[in-house]
């Protein structure tokens, strides 16, 4: 137990991954922070984090930091575990494979290219400030079109305004209550009966979301209509839960109406800042590293994708080099900096007495940067590592998405939707640092996930003849 300090952790200096890091090259793999009231060991080695993510009988998601995720979303994966677990991950772990995200393919593109337009079209040399927050737009257009089958830019400018508001309302709201997880949970509760704003918009979602599963019940009542394919994500979910229902000769559904409804939002929640900042830290990125920029411009060019050339799911499945720049984008920028587990009952971990209760994080941006698991500095963003030499790094140094049985369900999807965006955006545009003229020099702002804070660069459209200039 010599290897434990207790630290009381002083949030607010800096970003998480930040002050994780520090107390890494001061303590080393494995010691214990004071967060809030509760005492958590902080892990950054493979061998600790390996015996906890394969045990799932004594590890799970822990309860304390998910409490204030259970007021708002009762039923839904992030909150439960089990058996209720298993149920729910029945329907919802395919739901997000490729070949349920597959059919969405020309959408997100759309996404995308409305996006270019909209911003970059006009060639007025401005200077891009807010590209964080754009980036979120962009991503909550392909979560209604996914999600619901609703075009944003193009609904009834009354519904689709709604929606809009109500789609961050929730979002921002179910940030905000799970980053005071501290807080003792009478208020919490109280907090939410009387956030009203958060109240409206949940009532908003609830109304879509309710509509479109009795539409997809009724549909699928209809025999002559059921060889056609659920359009939203919701639907499908829908179906999943009806011919699972089927399957096990079972009277119930496997997931109610509302159980349905907080995995709907879950996935919006899970789904939204997550990959909005991924793609932020993108647009950072590629203005600091021009070379980047080029060598994806040429992968492009090599298979035909010109900016006016049409982009297909087969295109995206060559794009090697695009693969590699996501890759390191997901080990690079600090976007989920940790996980974490709780014990749900005695272990010994090599030497280390481990109580039922005892709550663990699992640094996975100290393992993106520790030296001993990348053979190419890994201090450095270079997307050619996974190329070669860090091509297969060891088990648990690579973990953007969490690992073991409580892993990202939505992790085939992100990718699908970021090398989709990289590929599309690097078709059409070059980025560029604003060099002295503006702040472009990064930092932090941690919320749930942690942006880039300074974000300046100017964005070119380019011709079909300018490609790797
Ligand atoms: C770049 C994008 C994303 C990143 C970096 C990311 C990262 C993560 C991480 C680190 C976890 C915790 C895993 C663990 O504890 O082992 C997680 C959980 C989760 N993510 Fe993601 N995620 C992303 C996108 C998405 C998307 C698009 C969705 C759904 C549409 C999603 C849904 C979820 C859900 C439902 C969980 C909870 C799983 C559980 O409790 O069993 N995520 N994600």
């Amino acid at each position: 137990m010599s290897l434990f300090y207790s630290i009381i952790w002083t949030a607010g200096r800096g970003a998480f991954h930040e002050a994780i890091a520090r107390l890494k090259l001061k303590y080393g793999d494995l010691f214990a922070i004071q967060l809030g009231r509760g005492r958590v060991t902080v892990v950054s080695c493979t061998d600790y984090i390996r015996h906890i993510l394969t045990d799932r009988n004594t590890y799970e998601i822990s309860e304390t930091t998910n409490r204030n995720f259970k007021l708002i979303f009762p039923t839904a994966l992030l909150a439960i575990r089990g058996d209720d677990f298993k149920r729910h991950s029945r329907i919802m772990l395919p739901m997000y494979r490729k070949n349920k995200t597959l059919p969405f393919f020309d959408k997100i593109v759309l996404c995308i290219d409305r996006f270019v337009e909209k911003e970059f079209s006009c060639q007025d040399r401005r200077i891009h400030t807010d590209l964080v927050v754009k980036c979120q737009h962009v991503l909550l257009n392909i979560i209604a079109i996914i999600g619901f089958d609703y075009d944003l830019e193009i609904g009834s400018p009354m519904d689709g305004d709604a929606l809009r508001r109500a789609f961050n309302d929730v979002i921002k709201c179910a940030n905000h209550f799970a980053l005071m997880a501290g807080m003792p949970l009478w208020i919490a509760r109280m907090r939410l009966a009387i956030d009203f704003k958060f109240q409206r918009a949940l009532r908003i979602l609830q109304h879509y979301v309710i509509c479109i599963i009795d539409k997809e019940q009724k549909r699928q009542r209809d025999e002559q209509q059921t060889l056609t394919k659920p359009k939203s994500l919701i639907a499908s979910m829908v179906t999943a839960a009806e011919n699972d229902r089927l399957e096990m000769g079972s009277s119930k559904a496997l997931l109610s109406t509302s159980e349905l409804f907080d995995e709907v939002s879950l996935s919006m929640v899970a789904g939204f800042e997550t990959t909005s900042t991924a793609l932020s830290w993108f647009f950072f990125l590629m203005s600091k590293h021009l070379d980047v920029q080029v060598k994806i411009k040429e992968e492009l060019h090599y298979h035909g994708l010109t900016p006016s050339a049409t982009i297909t799911p087969d295109d995206l499945d060559a794009l090697v080099y695009v693969e590699c720049v996501m890759k390191e984008l997901l080990r690079y920028a600090p976007i989920a900096a940790a996980i974490v587990r709780q014990a749900t009952r005695d272990d010994i971990i090599n030497d280390i007495i481990v109580r039922k209760g005892d709550i663990f994080l699992i640094a996975t941006q100290n393992m993106h940067r520790d030296p001993r698991y990348w053979k190419i500095d890994p201090t450095k963003f270079i997307p050619e590592r996974f190329l070669d030499e860090d091509k297969h790094p060891p088990p648990y140094a690579y973990m953007p998405f969490g690992g073991g049985h409580r892993a990202c369900i939505g992790q085939d999807l992100a990718l699908f939707e970021l090398k989709i965006a990289i590929a599309r955006l690097m078709q059409r545009i070059t980025i560029e640092d604003a060099g002295n003229e503006a702040n472009n020099s990064g930092g932090f702002i941690q919320r749930i996930t942690c942006f880039p804070k300074h974000v300046a660069v100017r964005v070119y459209m380019d011709s079909n003849t300018n490609l790797t200039t």
